[in-house]
């Protein structure tokens, strides 16, 4: 005979709570019985508690129970909302050293012509600033976590540094890490208690060795993303992740010339005039900067500006929350794509917008930018369709999956699955290429308009 419940129905319980209560609870006094979550009923089987003292105690002897697990559920959640909380407080101060490393290192790249900018085996470049974000990253999550608990997976290697012609850029990057590492007091975190030496460099950016793959955790670096985009003055990002068990867990980008005027995204390629007329022309400051960062799950992103010279960072105090746009009209929306066709088939993507109805010029930003204007609500689509037979690597993807996802927003391959960050450093099995959007509307459309139109496309 059930026996409605209202106290318990009144409880707030999670579908863990609900799902632990129906576990069946035994008595002292050998009654079982069984409360079912659907409807939040006790159910006393035995017929021989159907007396009213033997039912309250029952009664009682649930709610206690009940009770407990509720508190327990409470401690789990709160559980969960600290996990990951520690690794996201360090990494997301990590990424922000190295966003006042690069803007350092950009201004002396830019202002002389120096040869602080190097190719790689496929032509890419490759400069002292990714080298050294590696370093310093490395450094500081072994100091905040020990050495021995960190793997890292990260773009860059000590191949061209640890050359004999190299030893001055080698001890160009190490001047630069121990600049950075300096600072790290202003940040809560320890520097080291003398500077590093270029052993000890090598050393650090060389322990980003990981292999990744399904198995424990590891973190996901690439120190500087758009390295393109960073040796030309215009946008570049720095992306970090945690992956647990295959899934990225946590994510963090910095993105140290994002315009706080959404407008002049669109200015690829002539930051360094737009500065200059700003300072001249108008009164205008050129507000830029940020550090984008979200827990997997929590369903929310945060977004920080970048710590302006001599103040003290306070965490997380500054953050504010980002949300993915509301559009879902193609002809209202904006889709952003790589700057280099190379990168990705700007006539394919054209293609798609005129037949999804998309009416604005796409937004053409190097790095994972693209990924921190979806999630701050500055665009709606991202589209990337490389060249077949290019391979995917997870870092300069994984951390945007993260922040966007916990903005609103959906990321897929092109043929609608979740991208896989648990086969080592590609994303293995990746179909066609990456969309990701601020809803399921706009989503839905442009992986339709995939289907249909490529086949006929030349990729
Ligand atoms: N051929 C080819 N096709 C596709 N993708 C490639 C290719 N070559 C490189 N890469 C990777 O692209 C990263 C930069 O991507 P972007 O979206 O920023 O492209 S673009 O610079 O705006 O054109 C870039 O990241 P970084 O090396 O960190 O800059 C590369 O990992
Ligand atoms: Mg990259
Ligand atoms: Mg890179
Ligand atoms: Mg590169």
């Amino acid at each position: 005979m059930p026996i409605s419940f209202p106290n318990l129905a009144n409880q707030i319980l999670s579908p863990h709570a609900l799902s632990r209560i129906s576990t069946e609870i035994n008595f002292n006094h050998h009654h079982r019985v069984a409360i079912f979550p659907s409807i939040l009923q006790i159910n006393l089987r035995s017929r021989s508690v159907n007396n009213h003292t033997s039912r309250r105690n029952c009664n009682q002897a649930i709610f206690a129970a009940a009770t407990e697990d509720c508190s327990d559920t409470l401690e789990f959640e709160s559980m969960e909302l600290e996990k990951y909380a520690e690794e996201l407080e360090v990494a997301a101060k990590a990424v922000h050293m190295a966003c006042l490393l690069c803007q350092r290192v950009q201004e002396s790249l830019l202002s002389k012509s120096s040869d602080q900018v190097q190719s790689k085996d496929d032509n890419s470049p490759v400069t002292v600033a990714d080298w050294s974000v590696q370093a310093t990253v490395s450094w500081v999550l072994s100091q905040a976590f020990g050495i021995q608990n960190v793997s890292i997976i990260a773009e860059e290697d000590v191949q061209a540094l640890s050359e004999n012609d190299a030893f001055g850029l080698l001890e160009v990057v190490t001047k630069t890490v121990n600049e950075s590492l300096s600072e790290a007091p202003r940040f809560g975190l320890r520097a080291p208690p003398s500077p590093l030496s270029t052993s000890e460099v090598l050393e650090a950016i060389s322990k980003c060795n990981s292999t990744g793959g399904p198995n424990g955790r590891f973190w996901v670096l690439d120190p500087v993303d758009g390295t393109l985009g960073f040796v030309r003055g215009d946008q570049y990002a720095i992306a970090l992740a945690l992956i647990e068990h295959g899934e990225p867990v946590l994510g963090v980008l910095g993105c140290p010339n994002y315009p706080m005027k959404k407008e002049w995204l669109s200015y690829h390629n002539s930051y360094r005039r737009i500065i200059s007329r700003l300072t001249s022309e108008t009164s205008e400051s050129w507000d830029k900067g940020c550090v984008i960062y979200a827990r997997k799950r929590s369903g929310r992103a945060w977004m920080q500006p970048l710590l302006h010279k001599g103040k003290t960072f306070v965490w997380p105090n500054s953050a504010r929350e980002i949300k993915v746009s509301t559009i879902d009209n193609p002809s209202l929306a904006t889709f952003c794509e790589p700057v280099e066709k190379a990168n990705s088939s700007h006539s394919f993507t054209a293609g798609l917008a005129h037949s999804v109805g998309l009416r604005n010029q796409p937004l053409r930003v190097y790095s994972m930018v693209k990924y921190a204007a979806i999630a701050r609500g500055d665009a709606e689509i991202f589209m990337k369709f490389a060249r077949a037979g290019y391979k995917e690597k997870i870092w300069d993807h994984a951390a945007g999956v993260v922040i966007i996802q916990e903005a609103g927003g959906v990321v897929t391959d092109a043929g609608g699955h979740p991208l896989c960050f648990s086969k080592g450093m590609y994303l293995e099995g990746l179909d066609r290429g990456i969309i990701a959007c601020s809803g399921a509307t706009l989503h839905e459309k442009i992986i339709g308009a995939v289907d249909a139109s490529w086949n006929s496309s030349s990729l």
